[in-house]
């Protein structure tokens, strides 16, 4: 069995791991941490976890992670760069959800994340977690940057066509909208229900912080320079991203089968039949990635639709898809959930 630690257990990645580890035949929860509702039982505060999970919230600071083998940080920003290396000498493997190993260049994750990095050649070990593009380095990996949800739906989108040399890599467009639980589980004015339902809008139009990730993996496919353009939106549903993805062929190719074949093996990105529509109710509460592949009006722009439940595929079972790697268990075990419909 796996010992396993969570930092930061009652926002909603935190709860989505829960929900997917109680149920991992290879996972012993040791630890789930909350300032905020250390001694709480977990299932008082979950009913749903009642009877899957006899844990109580401990406090972050008094935690013993030495008997963790692994430890995942579904905190924000900040807090698993502060913590990483203490742990690593314990000999403790981290999934971190958070962003803080996610960009390469110091630099520029310091100009989106606004404060300075403590831990800057830690980012330099850490595998970025696309199972899709990096197993065999998260094989070994001791520390996993887990991706963005909107990364995660995007680069998918997008590596076939980058990585076929296929479309102007100068000209791509990320059209993206996400369910409101992307934002965290904290009380914030624009995800109040009167704010967030019945209302539809973008937000970050000049700049957002997951561009510069998107464009270091679509960078790392490619040798061509690439430029993005990546707005995002707020929907008023809970759970999803939808990705509209937009790019100009510069050579003709069979756009379906390069999907198909790009994708054959990898069990939980599943490519439509040529003209679909995905919902994302389609992938809700599953790590799944449905992409459907469009040439509207037989022109020379192709259209790549991308959709991902933000809390599984888009972090926590993103997360277990890259435990089960690391720990050479079935890639697929404890993540197979069927989507709920409606
Ligand atoms: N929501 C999403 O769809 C996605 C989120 N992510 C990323 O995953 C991380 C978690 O996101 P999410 O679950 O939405 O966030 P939430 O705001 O819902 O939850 C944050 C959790 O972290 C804990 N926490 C906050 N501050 C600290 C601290 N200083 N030390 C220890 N624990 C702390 C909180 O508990 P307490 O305050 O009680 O300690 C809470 O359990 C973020 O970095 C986010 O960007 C990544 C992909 C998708
Ligand atoms: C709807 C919404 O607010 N979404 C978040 C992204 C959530 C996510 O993936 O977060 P990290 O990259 O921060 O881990 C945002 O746009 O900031």
């Amino acid at each position: 069995m796996i010992n396993i630690g969570i930092v930061g257990g009652t926002g909603y990645t935190g709860v989505e791991l829960l929900r997917i580890l109680a149920q991992h035949p290879e996972a012993e929860l040791k630890i789930i941490t909350s300032r905020q509702k250390a001694g709480v039982r977990v299932d008082d505060l979950f009913p749903s976890l009642r009877g899957q999970i006899a844990l109580q919230f401990s406090d972050p600071a008094e935690a013993d992670f030495s008997q963790c083998d692994v430890v995942f940080f579904a905190t924000p920003h900040g807090i698993a760069m502060d913590q990483a290396r203490a742990l690593l000498e314990l000999g403790v493997k981290i999934i971190d959800l958070s962003a803080d190993f996610r960009i390469k260049d110091i630099a520029v994750w310091e100009k989106w994340y606004g404060m300075e990095h403590v831990a800057p050649d830690l980012v330099g070990e850490a595998v970025y977690g696309l199972p899709e593009v990096n197993r065999d380095k998260i094989k070994g990996a001791r520390l996993i940057a887990n991706p963005g949800c909107y990364p995660t739906a995007v680069q998918l989108g997008f590596i076939p066509l980058i990585e076929a040399g296929v479309v102007d890599t100068n000209h791509l467009i990320a059209d993206t909208k996400s369910g409101v639980s992307g934002a965290g589980r904290k009380a914030v004015t624009p995800t109040l229900y009167a704010e967030a339902s019945d209302n539809f809008k973008s937000y970050a139009v000049a700049g957002h912080r997951h561009q510069p990730e998107i464009k270091q993996g679509l960078s790392a496919r490619t040798t061509q320079s690439i430029d993005l353009t990546f707005v995002p939106h707020l929907t008023p549903m809970i759970r999803g991203i939808h990705a509209t993805l937009y790019a100009r062929l510069a050579q003709e190719v069979d756009l379906q089968s390069l999907y198909e074949q790009r994708y054959l093996d990898e069990p939980f990105v599943d490519v439509l039949p040529a003209g679909s529509h995905p919902e994302t109710r389609s992938v809700r509460g599953s790590n799944f990635c449905r992409i459907a592949v469009h040439r509207p009006h037989d022109g020379d722009t192709v259209v790549i639709l991308s959709i991902t439940d933000n809390l599984v595929k888009g972090a926590a079972g993103q997360a277990v898809q890259n435990m089960n790697i690391m720990y050479d268990l079935p890639e697929t075990m404890g993540i197979q959930h069927i989507p709920l419909l409606p």
